[in-house]
């Protein structure tokens, strides 16, 4: 009898999601960045915003390390750890330096509801589920900015003089993808011989951090700040 190839567990996460996404990419944040329109102060204000974000979502990778098996999956996390707060993290750096705003102010910035809620969710997920629960939490991010990233790329026309160039560049790059890539291939095998009970929690935290992607657009794009 011949084996039913089975279709890689990404795949039904991708198609789960689908609605979440074209939301995002929809999203008159993202369209501003796409044609240039988005006013400089609502994305200094992006990103700092991100900049916290980050840090947060930093110590993720510093997690799968301690979470991994085997030394090959321990310094690829080790790498993405040393990406974001390097490379990913730079642009941050560099865009607010170019704007006027000090490293300090960087630093001191504080998270919003939706910032700290969406954190402390893949935090919490992460310290106490499995490598492939924590996986599942951080992918939406890593994928669906490399998504993001492509799609403004082939459709914003030549980024010559583009505002927000830079972003598209960095998050279109065959790099970023590669790396998002990495996390795929990863939560594939992790996922191969798993109980559907098991597949259906990894498939909430897919959909949960999704969901607050776009809240972080829109958060941005409106200012949803604490209400006192
Ligand atoms: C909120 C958010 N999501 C995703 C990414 C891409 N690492 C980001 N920088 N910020």
């Amino acid at each position: 009898m011949t084996k039913l190839k089975q279709e890689p567990f990404t795949e039904r996460l991708y198609k789960s999601v689908e609605p979440v996404w074209k939301h995002t990419h929809l999203h008159p944040f993202v369209q501003g960045i796409k044609d240039g329109s988005l006013p400089k102060e609502r994305f200094a204000y992006y990103m700092k915003q991100d900049y916290v974000y980050l840090k947060d979502y930093a110590k993720l990778f510093a997690f799968g390390a301690i979470k991994a098996k085997d030394a090959e999956t321990m310094t690829w996390f080790s790498s993405l750890l040393h990406e974001t707060l390097n490379t990913e993290m730079d642009l941050h750096r560099a865009y607010c330096s170019d704007i006027g705003i000090q490293s300090e102010e960087l630093e001191e910035e504080k998270a919003t509801p939706i910032n700290l809620a969406y954190t402390r969710y893949m935090l919490n997920a992460s310290q106490h589920g499995t490598l492939a629960e924590l996986i599942s939490c951080l992918l939406p991010c890593m994928w669906s900015y490399h998504e993001i990233g492509s799609a403004l790329k082939r459709e914003a026309g030549s980024l010559e003089d583009h505002p927000y160039a830079q972003w598209i560049e960095m998050y279109a790059s065959e790099e970023f993808g590669g790396l998002a890539q990495w996390l795929i291939n990863k939560l594939n095998r992790l996922a191969e011989g798993m109980t559907e009970q098991e597949l259906t929690v990894l498939e909430e935290h897919f959909l949960t951090t999704s969901r607050f992607e776009f809240m972080f657009w829109d958060m941005v794009y409106y200012g949803h700040e604490w209400p006192v």
